[in-house]
């Protein structure tokens, strides 16, 4: 059973334009996310996703447009987030490999000086299968199980708002079903959820709504049927497969990236 939506979004992103020098990363990106919703922000290599995500985390400053959270502007310094209740998780993971797992659950509860740090870790670890593995070196588990850590650290503030980098990359079936099941659960709590993912079955699976970015710019938004039907959409990913055939035949590189260098969105 999900949150019914409240009127003001958890996060509201307006006419957001990012420049790195001559690149025009992003240009005019509107969207929101409400409580106890679910958004995945989709777009070949290079359309701008991690950017948004940088973006609304302050990492990287627009050049034009607000990003707003629970209404406010957003907080520029990772403490300020997560005091505003803003959680991420990150592609390469950003574990500290020579602590344990319990210890780098505990971080974000460190940060926040919150009560019941240790009952709180440990309630995380077992919901996402991990608390038998509380006292292990991070650095030594496989992939599946540390990205489950990165995950019940940025679940362990309890967010209002969550966003989550590829949170299916590198997965097998099992643990992207299980994946599944934790952000329909976090999302039922009423938490907002924004994801970036190239797992076309796991977006169409979990996601309220898509946003599909192309060059920089949002060009379709709605629920996963709508936007699956798009032809844009179609026309966005089938360009990048000529873009990249022609890169691949050209050079090592296919990402998509090399061919916009210099140009504007
Ligand atoms: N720090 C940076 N400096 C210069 N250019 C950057 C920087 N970060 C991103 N870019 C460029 O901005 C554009 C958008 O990159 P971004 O990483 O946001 O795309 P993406 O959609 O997340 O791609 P991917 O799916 O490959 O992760 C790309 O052309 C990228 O090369």
């Amino acid at each position: 059973m999900t949150t019914p939506p409240s009127t003001t979004p958890r996060l509201e992103v307006d006419g957001l334009e990012v420049a790195f020098g001559g690149l025009t990363a992003l240009s005019g990106v509107d969207f929101a996310v409400r409580d106890g919703e679910t958004v995945a922000l989709i777009g070949p290599n290079g359309a701008g996703k991690t950017t948004v995500f940088n973006a609304v985390c302050g990492i990287v400053k627009p050049r034009k447009g607000t990003v707003r959270i629970g209404g406010r502007p957003a907080p520029a310094r990772a403490t300020g987030l997560l005091a505003a209740g803003v959680s991420r998780t990150l592609q390469g993971l950003g574990l500290f490999d020579h602590m344990t797992v319990l210890e780098n659950v505990l971080v974000p509860l460190t940060s926040l000086r919150a009560k019941d740090s240790l009952g709180r870790a440990r309630d995380r670890l077992a919901e996402l299968e991990l608390l038998h593995l509380a006292d292990r070196p991070a650095g030594t588990l496989p992939y599946p199980e540390r990205k489950r850590v990165a995950l019940a650290r940025a679940l362990v503030s309890d967010p209002k708002l969550l966003l989550l980098d590829e949170p299916a990359g590198g997965l097998g079936a099992a643990d992207i079903d299980a994946l599944a099941e934790t952000v329909r659960r976090v999302a039922g709590t009423g938490c907002a959820v924004l994801l970036v993912e190239h797992h076309v079955d796991f977006v169409m699976d979990v996601a309220d709504r898509i946003v599909v970015l192309d060059f920089g710019q949002v060009i379709a938004s709605g629920t996963p049927e709508a936007v699956q039907r798009d032809p844009a959409v179609e026309a966005a990913y089938l360009g990048l497969e000529a873009v990249d055939a022609v890169a691949v035949s050209h050079s090592s590189s296919g990402r998509r990236g090399s061919a916009r260098e210099g140009g504007s969105v």
